[in-house]
């Protein structure tokens, strides 16, 4: 392949001499290994001042500045150079084999022809030359360790204007690259390359390879990752390769949290409408604590922990009572990365670092404990996590420090009384703390204690109070700790912490006292939220799945809410709804998203610009500010019955299409300027869907449909200047992406399934059926499967299939038997769920339950599927119109 690929790439040259890595590699092992301990070449002699200098300065920068990555062999930084090159549309540029094209030499023989003083002082030649010419838009990759210490000294340099990243991998994948090395060789130069490699960087980046094996951005004994093999068209994706998709949208979530999102990536910008808004903004959020060694022994899953939760907060407990030098080890500072990097891979919300020493912070004191703390603080900035804490005991000038080098980071300022003071809540140490925070700009406060009697929890709502009446800007977690405490967790308004559901995790006794179920239980039986009515209509829903998934929701997370199928041949029924007080929303299904937007008062941005609504929501308090309801505001009101003064409507849909393209299309695939989309289909669904690839970034989208006029009216509403009137822009809360930057998406028709597919495009790479794959109102399925002269796409693509009955379509059946040729399918079951997590966030206010809402959708079909039982109940309640789907246990 593909001289196209190779330009898009940016890649300079491919070839690579392997000895000369390896000996390169080696030399400069035997160089970290022998050099004096002090500087940036070797292990510094205080590796706590070392991490902190890493955030001294505000590692804020420039939305253009390039990007350096640096790592020991076998990281995988160029992997991952390579897919940001691609997705980010940065230059990419590998220092070796940089100094090979402009020296004519490998590092190696350079080494060996002009001695080791003249090789590194060309070396850093090439690299100044490189970092002062690349100021912007590209991606950098190196390995300083090997380059001598005056280039470790610029690339340190470089951390004032620039991120510099700092690649860490497993022991076991750096074995796979260094064959003959022992392991604990490995763990020496991971120790000693790492500070050297930590001194000279300011953020860090944990690759985690998840399956050996079936790694494919590991090192071959060539040097060659299959990843980059199949990137320069070396070789042809027998397999979709999509372990590594994973990587990327780690390193992705990664380089968009540090960047604060100003890189262009377009993959990046979570779709989920709660995503928008800001977490400590919101009423009754909560934040599950768990322990760094439970997220590393992996003995729970990352989605049931985050469960009904708006934050992840990785605890690291009683780090003082380690053996001291183990405390900012390197493979204990690892440890911090390789734990983010499991949360992130399966989490949506933010991940919040808690490290607690065991021993008690004092103010002024300057001893061991306290600088590890420090250091340990530093080093989970540089992990570019959403929140840190910082202990609000600490001196001044050293959180002020903290805050200077936060990055994109927040702060939140903690303490806990060991003891409850004697006039509780009352105490002016309370008062004080929190002066602290505010006149120290930190982004939120968290204080608690033991509590001693019931009183003490009222005594926090006035102390709260206080809070506000003082700086209502900075969020104020406060609660009482201990049994009678756990009152007070209740009435937390903001990321209250909470311990996972029923995960068999042993209780810890210092961990919050209560889960999200209990506290969100607890405000429905108060009062303070209401039970509510969801439903869902449409023509011929009878066998829909999303009573049983949202239903489960509603109970896992502990809302007394129920979800029930009301089937009608007209729109009249909303009429009936609104006019219940407890009417929560309604989800819109064919033939009714087009029309039903005559009937609401405001849109979302994505609907007006789609056009078709498939989520209805009441607003009973939020009054438009020119014209524009705020999102905030819309969330805050959920939950909570009264006259309904009118009606806003949605679009959900075009987020589960988007979700499933990115998950099935592979790094190869990504959006590029000539990447073509078809979708199958001219109703609703299609009309989501062109908008989803819109925002994917496609440029040229094509549409077959069995009748040509429908749509030709699908293409005329996205080409027509209506459309690009609405078209996303910043602030409207739509993702801006290359689409929208490099040219106008325009949508075309393709008349007939006997037409060749036009050469002047490229093959499509992302295909969407939006056609329904059962007979309906006696009209047979269309049974539509690919032209053979359309799946000639040479690196495959992704094939999403809407309908799920049945989910084996024609379609996916052809797709799947296509794999080898690196076409991927996500089926209809895939797809639903995706669109209903949105739809329960705006429905409730809250974090849908995925792994649950996936479960129970698999499990209802399945179950329908066997004996037929479930179509019948769903029939049943369809016809009774508003009978709850019955909840199974
Ligand atoms: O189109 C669909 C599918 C659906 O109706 C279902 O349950 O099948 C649910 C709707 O929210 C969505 O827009």
């Amino acid at each position: 392949m593909t001289e196209n690929l190779t330009t898009a790439l940016h890649i300079e040259s491919y070839g690579r001499a392997r000895e000369d890595d390896a000996t390169t590699h080696e030399a400069s092992l035997e160089k970290v290994r022998h050099v004096p301990t002090e500087g940036v070449n070797g292990p510094p002699k205080d590796s706590e001042a070392m991490i902190e200098a890493s955030t001294r300065t505000s590692r804020i920068f420039d939305a253009k500045a390039s990007v350096v990555l640096v790592g020991l062999q076998g990281t995988g930084k160029s992997s991952l150079a390579v897919m940001v090159s691609t997705i980010c549309n940065l230059r990419l540029i590998e220092i070796d084999r940089h100094f090979r094209k402009v020296t004519g030499h490998s590092l190696n023989t350079h080494r060996k022809a002009f001695g080791i003083a003249a090789h590194h002082q060309a070396l850093l030649e090439v690299l100044q030359a490189v970092l002062s010419t690349c100021q912007t838009g590209c991606v950098i990759v190196c390995n300083p360790v090997s380059m001598g210490r005056g280039a470790q000294a610029m690339i340190q340099d470089y951390t004032k204007s620039h991120p510099v990243i700092h690649v860490v991998r497993d022991v076991q994948s750096l074995h796979r690259c260094l064959p003959g090395r022992s392991r604990a060789r490995i763990e020496h130069l991971m120790d000693v390359g790492g500070s050297a490699l930590r001194a000279c960087s300011n953020f860090e980046f944990y690759n985690l390879t998840e399956d050996i094996s079936a790694d494919s951005t590991t090192e071959d004994a060539e040097g060659v990752s299959e990843f980059r093999r199949l990137a320069t068209g070396q070789i042809s994706p027998k397999t979709p390769f999509l372990t590594l998709k994973r990587v990327e949208r780690e390193f992705l979530k990664f380089l968009g949290q540090i960047t604060g999102g100003v890189l262009t990536i377009p993959f990046r910008e979570s779709t989920y409408p709660l995503s928008r808004i800001a977490v400590q903004s919101k009423s009754f959020t909560y934040a599950v604590r768990v322990p760094l060694k439970d997220i590393l022994s992996g003995s729970c899953s990352i989605e049931d922990l985050e469960m009904a939760c708006d934050l992840f907060e990785i605890s690291v407990d009683n780090v003082s009572s380690s053996i001291d030098h183990e405390v900012t080890s390197a493979s204990r500072l690892n440890e911090f990365g390789r734990a983010l990097t499991i949360v992130r891979r399966d989490t949506v919300v933010p991940v919040m670092f808690h490290v607690q020493f065991g021993e008690v912070i004092a103010p002024g004191d300057g001893g061991l404990h306290h600088q590890q703390y420090r250091s340990l603080v530093a080093h989970c900035l540089r992990l570019g996590p959403e929140y840190v804490t910082v202990d609000l005991l600490l001196d001044d000038e050293v959180i002020l420090q903290l805050s200077k080098g936060k990055g994109r980071s927040k702060l939140m300022g903690h303490h806990t009384f060991a003891s409850r003071p004697s006039s509780g809540w009352e105490d002016g140490q309370c008062l004080m703390l929190f002066e602290r925070a505010c006149k120290l700009s930190l982004d939120a406060c968290r204080i608690n204690m033991p509590a001693d009697k019931i009183w003490d929890n009222f005594a926090l709502q006035n102390f709260r109070r206080r809070t506000y009446a003082l700086q209502p800007d900075v969020a104020l977690i406060a609660y009482n700790t201990g049994p009678i405490g756990r009152m007070s967790l209740c009435f937390n308004s903001t990321l209250t912490p909470v311990r996972p559901e029923g995960t068999g995790l042993p209780a810890i006794p210092s961990f919050p006292a209560l889960t999200a179920r209990e506290c969100t239980r607890s405000l429905y039986a108060s009062f303070v939220l209401e039970p509510m009515k969801f439903y869902i209509i449409g023509a011929a829903i009878a066998y829909t799945l999303s009573p049983a998934m949202h239903n489960a929701a509603y109970k896992c997370c502990g809302m007394p809410h129920s979800f029930l199928v009301w089937q009608t041949e007209t729109l009249d029924v909303i009429r009936q709804m609104v006019n219940d007080d407890h009417f929560g929303g309604t989800a819109v299904n064919p033939p009714f998203k087009t029309e039903v937007i005559a009937l609401t008062h405001s849109l979302s941005p994505h609907a007006k610009a789609i056009g078709a609504v498939n989520t209805l929501i009441p607003v009973r308090q939020s009054v438009p500010v020119d014209g524009q309801l705020s999102e905030l505001s819309l969330f805050e009101e959920r939950n909570r019955a009264g006259t309904v003064k009118f009606l806003h409507g949605d679009n959900t849909d075009w987020i589960g299409v988007r979700t499933c393209i990115r998950r099935g299309l592979s790094p190869i695939n990504a959006v590029g300027p000539r990447t073509t989309g078809l979708v199958i289909g001219a109703g609703g669904m299609a009309r989501a869907t062109v908008y989803a690839m819109i925002q994917l970034g496609v440029q040229h989208i094509f549409l077959y449909n069995r009748s040509t006029t429908n749509a030709e009216k699908l293409a005329a509403h996205y080409n027509g200047s209506g459309f690009h009137a609405l078209a996303p822009s910043a602030g409207s809360g739509m993702s801006c992406n290359e689409g929208h930057q490099h040219g106008r998406s325009v949508v075309r028709v393709i008349e007939s399934l006997a037409d060749p597919w036009p050469a002047s495009f490229h093959q499509p790479t992302i295909v969407v059926s939006c056609i329904p794959a059962h007979d309906i109102a006696g009209n047979p399925a269309a049974n539509f499967t690919m032209p053979r002269q359309w799946l000639q796409s040479p690196t495959g693509g992704v094939v999403v299939e809407m309908a799920y009955k049945p989910l084996a379509t024609p379609l996916l059946e052809q797709i799947a038997a296509e794999a080898h040729r690196g076409w991927v399918t996500v089926d209809g079951l895939e797809l639903l769920p995706e669109q209903a997590f949105a739809q329960f966030e705006l429905f409730t206010g809250r974090r849908a339950p995925r792994k649950l809402m996936r479960a129970e959708a698999l499990r209802n079909y399945w179950e329908a599927q066997k004996c037929d039982l479930g179509i019948t109940q769903n029939s049943a309640q369809a016809e009774g119109q508003g009978i709850e789907h019955p909840l199974r246990d």
